[in-house]
């Protein structure tokens, strides 16, 4: 992440992160490449299952993509069932995405009552802060408000949001599906609300808000079917479920329709199977950001 100074000692400022997202989705294409180092992996690629063995996995990954893709997303259970070791690979990710100038969006998909959420915020979106990447997922299960802490640090410093919507899992429909209640009657859909609640907060930013939304490539026709407005939220849309859950460019073109170029694909498992081999990383992403780019076009 490219943070200067301002004049006066005012702290570091930077760009919106929409504004940046956009940016590196014009340079690298709509792709982004989670490092998720499941125990099987790391066994593929020949790793013990500890910290060290992490360490080498991740770094490997951002060796092979830093520079190469719009972002990376680090998902931060498979740091920490490593424990505090774990975690300091972590912000080794962090720091290494900064360096190459690749996007981190840190999936901890954290929420919970706003005096929590503010401490999470710290954690994940405060200038100096080992843990803080470029943008955080986040879950607005204790209602959209509850964020607040996190939505009011990450704009102010010039980070963002990905906020669960229409998850790319069979059970999100749960929840996601389910009708809120507008004073005694039928109000909106849940993913319906979240997806108003960040239009409001991104309204009128060029070329895209800092607020985006989790939408998983993976769910068909839930969009439409819950009266989701994706092109009207005017932010980044998180698409994960690319490669290892079954979604494909046909999958990404249909689901997302006139919404297509908010879109920043993910695949995780569909990339990093390709290693070790730092070069055979490298075409596995470059051929999934073309694909996602034909898709999305
Ligand atoms: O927020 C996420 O990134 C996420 C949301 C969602 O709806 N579905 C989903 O799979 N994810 C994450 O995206 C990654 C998908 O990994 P692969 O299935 O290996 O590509 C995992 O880290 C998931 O936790």
């Amino acid at each position: 992440m490219s943070g200067t100074s301002t004049p006066g000692g005012a702290g570091p400022t930077r760009e919106p992160f929409g504004a940046r997202l956009a940016a590196a989705m014009a340079a690298h294409g709509p792709l982004c490449v989670g490092i998720d180092p499941h125990a099987s992996l790391l066994d593929a690629w020949g790793l013990p299952d500890d910290a060290a063995g992490l360490r080498r996995f991740s770094l490997t990954v951002m060796e092979a993509v830093g520079g190469l893709v719009a972002a990376v997303k680090p998902q931060a259970a498979f740091f920490e069932r490593h424990g505090s070791a774990g975690v300091a690979v972590l912000e080794e990710v962090v720091a290494a995405g900064r360096e190459t100038g690749t996007l981190v969006v840190v999936d901890a998909k954290r929420g919970d009552i706003g005096s929590t959420m503010s401490a999470y915020a710290e954690a994940f979106l405060r200038d100096g802060s080992p843990l803080a990447g470029d943008a955080l997922t986040v879950s607005p299960y204790l209602g959209f408000g509850s964020l607040d802490p996190a939505v009011d640090l990450a704009l102010s410093s010039g980070r963002g949001l990905f906020v669960l919507c229409l998850t790319s899992n069979k059970e999100g429909h749960e929840v996601q599906h389910a009708r809120t209640d507008a004073d005694g009657e039928a109000g909106p859909t849940v993913a319906a609300l979240m997806a108003s609640r960040a239009a409001a907060l991104n309204a009128g930013a060029q070329p895209l808000g800092s607020v985006g939304l989790v939408v998983g490539a993976t769910v068909g026709d839930a969009a439409e079917r819950t009266g989701t407005d994706l092109t009207s939220v005017n932010g980044p849309l998180l698409a994960p479920g690319v490669g290892a859950q079954g979604a494909g460019p046909a999958e990404l073109a249909a689901v997302f329709g006139s919404a297509r170029h908010q879109v920043l694909a993910s695949s995780s498992r569909g990339v990093l199977r390709a290693g070790p081999d730092v070069a055979s990383l490298r075409a596995a992403a470059l051929l999934a950001a073309q694909d996602a780019a034909a898709a999305l076009s």
